[in-house]
């Protein structure tokens, strides 16, 4: 997985990996200079158009220098704004501003006549990763005349005003695209910054995944190349017991299509047999809607050993007995996946939570966090909650949203890279819950059934909005659950 570097350590980052290169750090921003360009290539083939780029004191203005000569080789229009006299600018920033072809036109940005033309792309390289406070004066009025343009805005590793780990506070540039370098910035997967951060690229300059790994263990960024060696393999001797015998406990009158949406997403997802438990005094009348699933009865004494895995919650409805969801617990004995209305039991009776089988998966949205944990500030906090909840209970908690978290019970955090705003629609959870139940029954370690549950779940929505976009629904996720298996080339 993508390590993710936070605070000093991304300076640090690029100090050492220089030295044991032994090239100049001139020689990186040059390296970055061309990933950047290679994607924009790709994004915008019109070289008509004018660009503008606004240029930082610091490697950041350097980066945007470079990019301006590169683009301007290629026959693109360009037009640089610097902010401060480049004999103030880092050695680097000089370094690239002496080298800027003389076709292009530097310009100290107090002297812009703030005219962007139509179609314009601004590109900004004003602060990456050494903002160092909140924006003010000339330089937020800049930002402030950027953002109410109508071109299309880039910006170069981070929206300028936004720092690297942390809620902002201040001015931001919005950005349409965020470009940025080798690994995501923590603050560009926190729900709010979103409109500033845009789409999100994430860009290789050269600096291997093994190299990364020394200055980050904690947080990790999941990549599609990240999920095959978390897959089990099956053979065809394998048998439907292989496949695991999965049950899902939930479905109170009214919310009998989460339970099914859980059972049948399980059912795509591989599981070998699958039974679903709807919360009725007597549900043997029940319809289920698919030939495939069991309909089961949690008596006080069954034997739930029997099963590979529970996924519980999904329509459970508000008036479970907490000593009845303890005695599931303690009859099941072995890590379950946990959602929706019983994380809403667990938040009310906290005694259940000292209970939960160790490695559980909880699999909260923002709203049933907070009933966990209490109100937070921000997303900033909300992560800091998550980690400190996955050690203190020693369970897995997913929590779901773009980048849905995956906090373990060893501190380290992994942020999701697939999915979309289509995604957020009824039932996308619940199916999530049935995903994540399926690959526990069928061998998988917490971890891994976590992990591949999330991935191929966003995976699943990526494809099914592909023709649905905003009338996508949670069944049509779960018909695409077959292909992510195809798409990553999993047998
Ligand atoms: N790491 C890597 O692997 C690579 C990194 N690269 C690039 O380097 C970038 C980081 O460069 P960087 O460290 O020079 O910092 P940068 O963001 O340009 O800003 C520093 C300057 O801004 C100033 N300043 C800060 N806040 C301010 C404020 N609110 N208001 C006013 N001024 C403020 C600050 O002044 P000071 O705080 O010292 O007063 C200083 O002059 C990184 O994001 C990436 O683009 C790539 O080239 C290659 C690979
Ligand atoms: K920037």
């Amino acid at each position: 997985m993508l390590p993710i570097l936070v605070g000093e350590s991304i300076k640090e980052l690029d100090q050492e990996f220089i030295l044991s290169k032994g090239i100049l750090s001139l020689d990186l921003m040059e390296q970055a200079a061309n990933a950047f360009t290679n994607w924009f290539y790709g994004v915008f083939e019109d070289k008509e158009v004018q660009i503008y780029i606004f240029c930082g004191p610091g490697n950041n203005g350097g980066d945007g220098l470079a990019i301006a000569r590169l683009l301007s080789e290629n026959g693109y229009s360009i037009n640089v704004f610097y902010l401060k006299n480049e004999k103030d600018c880092s050695n680097d920033f000089q370094a690239n501003f002496e080298r800027l072809p003389k076709n292009i036109s530097a310009t100290n940005f107090e002297k812009w006549d703030k005219k962007i033309e139509d179609g314009g792309i601004i590109i900004d390289a004003i602060f990456g990763v050494g903002l160092s406070r909140v924006l003010e004066g000339p330089i937020s009025d800049l930002i402030c005349e950027l953002n109410s343009s109508l071109a299309t805005r880039i910006a170069i590793d981070l929206p300028s005003g936004l720092p690297s780990d942390s809620v902002t506070t201040g001015q931001v540039f919005h950005s349409d695209h965020t470009v940025t370098f080798q690994f995501p910035k923590l603050s560009l997967l926190f729900p709010e910054h979103i409109q500033f951060t845009g789409d999100l690229h994430i860009i290789d300059i050269g600096i291997e995944d093994g190299f990364l790994q020394d200055f980050s263990k904690k947080a990790f960024y999941i990549r599609k190349q990240d999920i095959s060696s978390r897959h089990r393999f099956f053979h065809r001797f394998s048998h439907k017991g292989d496949f695991g015998r999965v049950l899902f406990i939930g479905g109170a009158p009214g919310k009998l299509g989460a339970l099914f949406l859980s059972s049948y997403a399980a059912l795509r997802t591989g599981s070998g047999l699958v039974s679903c438990a709807p919360e009725f005094e007597d549900s043997i009348g029940i319809q289920v809607p698919y030939n495939e699933i069991m309909l089961y009865q949690v008596k006080s004494n069954t034997d739930l050993a029997e099963m590979d895995a529970i996924g519980i919650g999904s329509g459970w409805g508000n008036t479970i007995d907490p000593d009845y969801f303890l005695s599931i617990m303690i009859r099941f004995n072995k890590p379950m996946v946990i959602d929706a209305d019983a994380i809403n039991l667990l938040a009310s009776n906290p005694f259940l939570l000292q209970k939960v089988p160790k490695n559980s998966i909880l699999t909260p949205h923002v709203k049933e966090f907070e009933r966990l944990v209490g109100k937070v500030a921000n997303h900033a906090e909300r992560i800091e909650k998550a980690i400190s909840f996955a050690i203190k209970y020693e369970v897995i908690l997913i929590l779901k949203g773009a980048h849905t978290l995956i906090a373990l019970p060893d501190g380290r955090q992994l942020f999701n890279s697939s999915g979309n705003q289509y995604m957020a629609t009824a039932g996308s959870g619940d199916v999530l819950t049935g995903m994540i139940t399926s690959f526990l029954g069928q061998g998988y370690t917490p971890e891994n059934a976590a992990i591949c549950g999330v991935f191929h779940h966003g995976l699943a929505g990526e494809l099914a909005s592909e023709s649905k976009r905003r009338g996508m629904v949670a069944s049509d996720i779960i018909e695409k659950i077959p292909t992510t298996f195809v798409e990553l080339k999993i047998s």
